[in-house]
């Protein structure tokens, strides 16, 4: 199997809105915009029955400050003795776990076998995956070891990073032209130019990348730029007074920072930032670790940027092709879902606690992830001697 390397990233920075962030997230851009170019399609509407609240079945299921305390469970230490046993009840519980969801180490001969004479494509999430998570988002750094592994596997096979993050942001955290970007959970996305992609997707704009690369630049949520601006000063303003609150642009979607805020005030983050959506109800709410996530209600999620990027890359064969997503958030499983769904490609969750998941195998933490993608790279190289 050799996967040529012609899959040199194609990198582009395009007009992040300026914005107020107390965060300061913000790149600015290069890359012209045009609302009307990039004109949204109908079809990508998701029919998401809203309560009055506004609030997506996630959330809706339980309570808002249950969801909220749930949505990142406290850091714990994992106990490993000499043999790599895990000794306490709690450790106990995640070995059982492990009987359901195999380390992707411990299984690496398992999946190398079946990856034999099929190309493979590596997509990665960045926050909790490449990167640990950290009480400051903007402080999310990923570790230049971590960044020379993700090199090297992005020279032995296509890999793209699937990011809720902006895709200016992510592409300043990992630096990396060797790879392609999709941010905003999947909504802004720079790929390889193919035809019938860009005939599949209309609203696809022919750009070129910082390299003068020709790319695909395709952003189904362009419609939504405006009124993610507009919500995104509303949601500023609304947090102000809760200590620890941050909210985040992420160009296509918002994200509402209580990692910070006292336990007693999640309440008021949660009641605010509904006072809020219920204004707007082309966007709905969801969840992920300690941060509340606004976005427009189109059928585009982390799922279908992969099933984009595949055809983009010319790799949407399911008898050649292995596509392996990794990542450790909720938005993450809809990748996992689309690779059991297609019974092609492994998703990998990154997780130290149980948790029920689409993905197949996991992976306890960004270190292990990064063995995971070392043993990747050795493993491309003795297979090609
Ligand atoms: O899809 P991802 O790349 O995993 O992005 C998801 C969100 O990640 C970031 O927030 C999370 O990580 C922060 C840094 O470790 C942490 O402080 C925060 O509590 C986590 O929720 C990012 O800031 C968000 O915008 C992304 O949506």
């Amino acid at each position: 199997m050799d996967l040529k390397s012609n899959h040199t990233a194609p990198v582009l920075t395009d007009p992040a809105p300026i914005s107020k962030s107390r965060l300061g997230v913000h790149s600015s851009s290069l890359l012209p915009y045009s609302p009307t170019g990039a004109a949204f399609s109908p079809n990508l509407f998701l029919n998401i029955p809203r309560k009055k609240t506004g609030v997506l079945d996630d959330v809706r299921s339980t309570s808002w400050l249950d969801a909220m305390k749930s949505s990142s469970p406290p850091h714990k230490k994992i106990t490993k003795d000499l043999n790599n046993d895990l000794s306490s009840d709690t450790d106990a519980a995640y070995r059982t776990w492990l009987l359901k969801y195999p380390s992707a180490l411990a299984s690496f001969e398992k999946i190398t076998n079946f990856a034999k004479g099929k190309r493979l494509a590596l997509f990665l999430d960045y926050d909790g995956t490449l990167s640990p998570i950290v009480d400051n988002p903007d402080c999310a750094f990923m570790s230049n070891s971590m960044r020379a592994v993700v090199k090297k596997v992005a020279q032995c096979f296509p890999t793209a990073i699937i990011s809720g993050r902006s895709r200016d942001k992510v592409y300043e955290f990992v630096g990396l032209t060797e790879l392609y970007y999709a941010g905003s959970h999947g909504m802004d996305i720079v790929g390889p130019v193919r035809q019938s992609v860009s005939d599949a997707h209309p609203n696809c704009i022919r750009s070129s990348d910082k390299q003068g690369k020709e790319v695909n630049l395709f952003q189904p949520a362009s419609e939504f730029l405006p009124m993610i601006n507009e919500v995104f000063s509303s949601l500023v303003e609304a947090t102000k007074d809760i200590e620890g609150a941050t909210v985040e642009n992420n160009k296509f979607c918002v994200s509402v920072h209580y990692r910070n805020v006292a336990e007693k005030s999640w309440k008021s983050v949660a009641d605010r930032v509904q006072a809020i959506i219920e204004k707007f109800p082309r966007l709905r709410l969801t969840h992920g670790r300690k941060v509340l996530e606004v976005r427009p209600v189109i059928d585009w999620d982390k799922g279908k940027a992969v099933t984009f990027l595949l055809e983009s890359l010319g790799l949407s064969n399911c008898d050649d092709v292995l596509p392996i997503y990794v990542g450790d958030d909720r938005t993450d499983e809809d990748a996992f879902k689309v690779l059991r769904e297609r019974k092609c490609g492994y998703g990998i969750l990154v997780s130290n606690t149980p948790k029920e998941s689409s993905a197949y195998y996991s992976l306890r933490d960004p270190s292990e992830v990064m063995e995971f993608l070392k043993s990747l790279v050795m493993w491309k190289k003795s297979s090609a001697l």
